[in-house]
């Protein structure tokens, strides 16, 4: 490509109108995006302050009061409104997400549709999810309990560049739901993308003060951010996962991370080869292998090896890379520089420890600075960085176990879980397997649409992949304060004037007698 026509993409008035949905108390340096299909300036925003979080946060504060008093049916509706504003402004989102990621447009369709989905689900559920619950009361037929559930006033996210659209959008809607403000502080490569959906939670009825956008440098708006905040939910890598739990430790403030992985896919001897190899290479190879979820490593049952890598090397060289709006290229641009070195250092690193390059292992500079063939190796050392670390980029290795167990084991041999696959001809031996991945999601015969488009299950990491979880009920119960209110039958559990203790020893006495003879009587046993 020779330019990606920034100008038709996302034309200057829209930048500039996008530039002034930022809250900034002052004039501020720019924060230069650029498209990393060919490297040109897309534009800029604002460098945000530590003021402007300040300013952000009390806004968003006040605009919750009044919409937390919104009856719920009415906030619902509008989640409704901005689902359907998305898909009407698909092709400018499709066209601003790949300007700024780099992306192929079937990932970015991903986006768009999973924003829909979470929209669709939490307008339909969540104001169950959000209705008091009666709770059994402490002493029966006395006590009733009833459990609330209360925004907790302002949701802060920061977010990562790879998802753009819908970590931002598809995260924030339960929490506007539940009845917060929220203050979003999109990663620096991607923020027109989170401007522009931004827009259209506006127009589909959203309060504009309600959400607060900053932009700029994580390393500053951080702090200022989590001091001020109630709940934060960050996606990104697990060492910056460490440094914000740290802060929202200090802070008590309540934190979900969604961290990074390195995802297995474990494929046993009644796997059908192929539909296994298609199912990996499109869970590796999605958007670039730049994807929490994405397989960077593979286990097969060595009496399918031969033919399952074979099988493999071949969905993969079917792979078209490409930088184009349009639905051609499957495997787009890496995101910058800094991933493009990671990918090709863990390359070499694979190559100098004598692991074989099947396919790929190369720079694509003729279709983009940074794109990169999807790569298949083999004979991968298991102390190799590409072997341990987290590669975030289109490179998967492919190792043949003894059988399922070995499999399970080397699956396991990791610090992160947040996802993994198993391939199987038999679903419920598959669903055993899983059973026993430490990773907090697992496919059975798919690579991950089919889990991620599960809005109504939980989806999140174990271990060093994160703490909490997004979607279903776990997803908006995050951004609630519960408050149990307990009312008595009769008069209060309390001494009464004139009765001696003795007497009320023997009632309580006779209460213990009850209590066990309960204990042991019960309908449906002790
Ligand atoms: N588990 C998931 O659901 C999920 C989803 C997408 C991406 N990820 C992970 O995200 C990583 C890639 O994203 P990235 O490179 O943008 O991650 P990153 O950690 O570098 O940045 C994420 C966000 O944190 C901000 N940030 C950076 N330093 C900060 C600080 N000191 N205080 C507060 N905020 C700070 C950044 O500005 C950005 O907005 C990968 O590890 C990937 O696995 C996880």
């Amino acid at each position: 490509m020779d330019t990606v026509d920034a100008e038709r993409r996302l034309p200057e008035r829209t930048r500039e109108r996008l530039r002034d949905r930022v809250t900034r108390t002052g004039e501020r340096d720019d924060l230069e995006v650029t498209a990393p299909y060919t490297g040109e300036r897309v534009g800029s925003v604002p460098l945000c302050t530590a003021d402007d979080v300040a300013a952000a946060i009390e806004r968003a504060r006040a605009a919750g009061a009044a919409w937390a008093e919104r009856p719920v049916e009415r906030r619902a509706a509008i989640l409704q409104s901005v689902a359907d504003e998305m898909l009407d402004d698909r092709a400018g989102l499709l066209d601003t997400v790949q300007l700024e990621t780099g992306k192929a447009r079937f990932d970015a369709l991903e986006e768009l549709l999973d924003v829909v989905l979470n929209a669709d689900y939490y307008a339909r559920k969540g104001p169950d999810y959000l209705a008091p619950d009666e709770r059994t009361g402490g002493l029966p037929l006395v006590t009733t309990a009833r459990e609330y559930h209360d925004p907790v006033g302002v949701v802060g996210l920061i977010e990562p560049w790879n998802y753009p659209l819908t970590l931002a959008i598809s995260d924030m809607l339960p929490a506007l739901l539940a009845g917060n403000g929220v203050v979003l502080k999109p990663a620096e490569a991607t923020p027109f993308t989170a401007l522009r959906a931004v827009e259209l939670l506006d127009r589909a009825g959203v309060p504009t003060d309600l959400v607060q956008v900053v932009t700029g440098r994580g390393e500053t708006l951080g702090e200022p951010l989590i001091e001020g905040i109630d709940h934060l939910t960050f996606t990104g890598s697990t060492a910056t996962g460490r440094v914000v739990a740290g802060l929202a430790g200090r802070q008590l403030v309540d934190a979900s991370l969604e961290l990074g992985g390195k995802n297995s896919a474990v494929v046993l001897e009644d796997a059908d080869i192929a539909d296994a190899a298609r199912g990996i290479a499109r869970g590796a190879f999605a958007n670039a292998g730049q994807l929490c979820i994405s397989f960077e490593r593979v286990f097969v049952d060595q009496r399918i090896y031969d033919d399952f890598r074979d099988a493999l090397v071949r969905a993969t060289e079917r792979l078209d890379v490409g930088a184009s709006f349009d639905f051609e290229p499957d495997v787009g641009s890496l995101i910058a520089d800094h991933q493009l070195e990671t990918v090709q250092a863990h390359v070499a690193d694979a190559r100098e420890r004598g692991a074989t390059v099947e396919t790929g292992g190369q720079r694509r500079e003729d279709v983009g600075p940074l794109c990169y063939e999807p790569t298949v190796l083999t004979g991968l050392p298991a102390d190799a960085d590409a072997a341990r670390e987290e590669t975030f980029g289109p490179v998967l290795s492919v190792t043949p176990v003894a059988g399922s167990e070995e499999a399970i084991e080397r699956a396991n041999d990791t610090d992160y879980g947040l996802h993994a696959s198993v391939w199987t001809g038999d679903t419920e031996r598959g669903r055993r397997v899983a059973r026993r991945i430490e990773a907090g999601s697992v496919s059975v015969n798919d690579g991950y649409l089919g889990m991620w488009a599960s809005t109504d299950a939980p989806m999140g990491g174990v271990d060093d992949s994160g703490i909490g979880r997004r979607h279903g009920r776990q997803g908006i119960e995050k951004y609630t304060e519960t408050q149990t209110v307990t009312t008595q039958r009769g008069p209060p559990l309390a001494p009464v004037d004139g009765v001696p203790k003795r007497w009320i020893g023997r009632a309580a006495q006779a209460g213990v007698e009850a209590l066990r003879w309960w204990r042991r009587h019960r309908p449906g046993g002790p």
